[in-house]
């Protein structure tokens, strides 16, 4: 017999959800009919996400991030605990089926233990995936790219971005999804949700603040030995070199110690910018295709996991 979940649940859910910080929660439609499951949660899982979502206005520019679900862990902790305390397989999901109990039915959980991701991101869509430091100009690049693949002029923000940004893009006749995901101390370590199925890796430099060059080349060091991340290529953005203390390419190259990381496997190349000029803001994409096409081990077909 099917059955609907009821109006109190998402309700709870919701109250829940506000009680925990957790913002932009949306239509959780949860429904199962002849004993087998389908359902749709529409929580902005980096996997699930398919629309732009962050620069929000928030009124007290209190940190607020989505809930993460995955399929061994569903709660409406606060992120923060979500990244701490990740709990045991025996009670992955116990404070979300508090909060819908109908999801006891053993039959459901059955199914909805093992997310057919494939339905939520198609694999042929090719993944590019934006990280550095706060402030380098990653959505600035993001909008040009956007306007340019789009032509949607929209205001670049000049606000830090509270979540992500996610855009679909026809890449070369492939469909292919960018990400722009935020690099605030308070968020990356997050960044490893957002790794997964990732074809190619475009990591943004402040190329004018030497001090921070170190930060970012340990971050990146850190994210490109992920497992996950294995031979997936990287295009490293020099940006703001409108800026008279812009580093050169080669003295990045040299900072950032990218040869240890071509050791590694990884296919790179490093591209200089300006964001906010848009000057080879054109060339990113056509880099990403350069090292994709070139990187024999390219994510492209290999299954999410
Ligand atoms: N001069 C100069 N400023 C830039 C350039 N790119 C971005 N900016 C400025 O740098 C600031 C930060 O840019 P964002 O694009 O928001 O940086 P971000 O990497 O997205 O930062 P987070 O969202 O916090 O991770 C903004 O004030 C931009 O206008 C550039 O090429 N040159
Ligand atoms: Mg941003």
């Amino acid at each position: 017999m099917g059955q609907e979940f009821t109006k109190t649940d998402t309700t709870v859910l919701r109250k829940r959800s506000s009680q925990s910080e957790c913002s932009d929660l949306e239509e959780n439609r949860l429904k199962y009919s002849h004993g087998i499951l389908d359902y749709k949660y529409k929580f902005s899982h980096p996997l699930m996400e398919t629309r732009s979502y962050s620069n929000h206005p928030i009124p007290d520019r209190k940190f607020s991030h989505p809930i993460f679900l995955d399929h061994t862990h569903a709660s409406s902790q606060s992120n923060q605990s979500l990244l701490d305390s990740r709990p045991s397989s025996s009670q992955s999901n116990h404070g979300f089926l508090d909060m819908f109990p109908s999801l006891s039915n053993p039959r459901l959980r059955l199914v909805s233990s093992q997310p057919d991701l494939h339905l939520i991101d198609p694999p042929r869509k090719q993944r590019i995936l934006m990280l550095g430091l706060d402030g380098a100009g990653k959505s600035t690049l993001f909008q040009r790219i956007r306007e340019t693949k789009k032509g949607i002029h929209t205001k670049v923000p000049n606000e830090p971005t509270i979540a992500y940004n996610v855009t679909s893009l026809d890449f070369d006749g492939r469909p292919c999804t960018l990400w722009d995901v935020s690099g605030s101390p308070l968020t990356r370590d997050l960044w490893k949700h957002y790794l997964s199925g990732t074809d190619c890796l475009v990591w943004v430099v402040d190329s004018s603040r030497l001090c921070r060059i170190q930060e970012s080349r340990d971050l990146l060091h850190k994210i490109v030995s992920n497992q996950t991340m294995r031979s997936v290529p990287l295009v490293v953005v020099a940006n703001k070199q409108d800026l008279p203390t812009a580093r050169t390419l080669l003295e990045l190259e040299e900072m950032l110690q990218l040869d240890e990381i071509r050791e590694q496997g990884h296919f790179v190349k490093v591209i200089t910018t300006s964001a906010t000029t848009g000057k080879d803001t054109r060339k990113v994409l056509k880099k990403c295709k350069k090292v994709l096409s070139k990187s024999k081990s390219s994510n492209f077909n290999s299954d999410i996991n």
